[in-house]
């Protein structure tokens, strides 16, 4: 790279988000920075759950199949009350799949980042510098100026725009002064990994199990193989420091496991945190990942948000580089970003509270109280959430001005019968803008100035679907027509010709001269 470069895009940080980041702006063909302080992927997992809608990138990415060797479904999760007693079960959605995958997943973090940066590390067009440290911020209306520490030795990288994916304490986020809000959940807990051993195994649950107990509200998560994590509220005397000495949490593990029984991989005590960025866009900058939002771990949502920040990102830089939108409209199309992305970490954060305050009633009357009206609500019965119901989906942003209840949804991805083997719908059409239609649908003639949208038509030849998952999914939403972004969340939809007709002449307006984001 000559000294004058300018990247379109740098990102600081490249953990999972970072990661996917540079991949989905590099395979569009822009020029794009990566720093990262650590020269090597972190070795201790921190993400442990991977939803369907993360795969389904991860397929746009072509990294599914070598992720795969590190993943498994998700167990059933247990909710256990006050005495012991089963008040409500966490499940995987029921199949057929909606997005070509299995819903709810785990995996192991470290061979998972190795994966994704072996895929960018594929893209000419971007750099990597990794062992570097980004000590200085600058930006400006035309781009951003960063100053990178190459061990001691300095140098100016300037960019178009930044994507700052740089984790929690995001440097990038404290220098330019963007404010988290708090979302008022504060509380110490001790993660704990640990691999167990066949003779430990044998000790414990064959469902991941949230124990509501008000003496200590903990979670023990069935991991990828031998993998077994532990989450240990701590009570007011613990000093979280003490906890995470081994001899403690072996303490704290008794209940379960002896020494003899497995090695710990880990063990770190944190506050679990509730926070979201006021602002996640300053000019040029932007904020994703845990630099943009915290949220507590009861629905394994972390990593999962910070993919769902980026791909919103990626593709919306992409086409404001491209020039395939301008002026007011390529600023409201950034805008977007944030606008779409915070209020659906806001509402997803405030089902996780939710979650968390089912699991960690302290007050022993309270929480009988609770196992009671959840056992009622369903005349005794257990109640199954299949957890994908938790995610909420798009309320706000670019999405067309009809109100169904599918828009803002992520639009399924049905597998298609081919000549060899059936193919999920996107390694067919794509990852851009689609309209697709329902095999009732007759287009009298193509909707007028769909450039850059492709015409997907199911049940013709080309898209006959194998589980009939899209035309369910129609006929649920009682609509013939879908306009989908290039992140697969729906635009809007239509229920006849007429409305097709507005929701192409919508998008139109929005694509080209629209002032209206929210
Ligand atoms: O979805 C579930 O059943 C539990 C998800 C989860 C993952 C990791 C930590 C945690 O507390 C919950």
């Amino acid at each position: 790279m000559s000294k004058e470069m300018i990247y379109d895009v740098a990102i600081v940080g490249y953990g999972p988000a970072g990661a996917v980041a540079a991949g989905l702006l590099g395979q569009q063909g822009l020029n794009v920075y990566v720093c990262e302080k650590l020269q090597e992927v972190y070795a201790i997992p921190r993400a442990i759950a991977m939803d369907h809608e993360i795969l389904r990138v991860f397929q746009q990415l072509g990294v599914v199949e070598a992720v795969a060797p590190f993943m498994e479904p998700f167990t059933d999760s247990e909710y256990f009350g006050v005495d012991g007693q089963l008040i409500k079960r966490m499940t995987m959605l029921a199949a057929p799949y909606p997005q070509g995958f299995t819903p709810s997943n785990v995996f192991t973090q470290p061979p998972v980042e190795e994966v994704l940066r072996a895929r960018v590390s594929q893209l000419a067009n971007v750099h990597v510098d990794l062992g570097v440290e980004m000590t200085h911020v600058d930006p400006d209306v035309d781009g951003v100026t960063l100053k990178i520490d190459e061990g001691g030795k300095s140098k100016v990288v300037r960019a178009k725009y930044l994507v700052a994916c740089d984790g929690g304490s995001s440097p990038v986020r404290t220098q330019l002064n963007m404010p988290l809000e708090d979302l008022d959940f504060d509380e110490p807990w001790l993660v704990v990994d640990v691999l167990v051993n066949e003779q430990g195994l044998a000790k414990l649950p064959k469902t991941s199990v949230q124990y509501c107990e008000p003496e200590r509200p903990c979670t023990m998560v069935i991991g990828p193989k031998n993998h077994r994590r532990w989450e240990i509220s701590l009570r007011p005397d613990e000093d979280p420091m003490e906890v995470q000495k081994p001899g403690e949490t072996w303490k704290l593990l008794s209940r379960w496991l002896t020494p003899q029984d497995g090695e710990l991989w880990r063990q770190s005590s944190y506050r679990f945190h509730a926070l979201v960025a006021s602002e996640w866009r300053q000019g040029r900058v932007f904020l994703a990942g845990d630099a943009a939002h915290m949220q507590p771990p009861f629905l394994g949502q972390g990593m999962c948000q910070g993919i769902r920040d980026v791909t919103n990102l990626s593709w919306k830089l992409g086409s404001v580089l491209r020039g395939d939108v301008q002026g007011d409209v390529a600023e409201d199309l950034l805008d977007s970003y944030g606008i779409e992305r915070k209020a659906h970490v806001r509402e997803l954060t405030s089902r996780i509270k939710h979650v968390g305050e089912v699991i960690c009633e302290r007050d022993p009357v309270k929480a009988r109280e609770r196992d009671s009206k959840l056992l009622a609500e369903w005349g005794g019965v257990v109640k199954d959430t299949p957890r994908q119901d938790i995610i909420p989906k798009l309320e706000t942003g670019l999405l067309s001005r009809e109100t169904s209840n599918a828009r803002g949804t992520l639009f399924p991805q049905p597998w298609i019968h081919q000549a060899g083997a059936p193919q999920r719908m996107d390694a067919l059409a794509g990852n851009g803008w689609r309209l697709v239609t329902a095999s009732s649908v007759e287009l009298s003639s193509a909707p007028q100035g769909l450039l850059n949208v492709s015409v997907i038509s199911l049940q013709t030849p080309a898209y006959s679907e194998t589980e009939g998952v899209a035309a369910a999914w129609f006929r649920r939403h009682e609509c013939v027509a879908a306009l989908v972004r290039p992140d697969n969340y729906v635009f809007g939809t239509a229920a006849t010709e007429e409305e097709l007709s507005n929701l192409v002449d919508g998008w139109l307006t929005r694509m080209t001269n629209s002032k209206e984001v929210a």
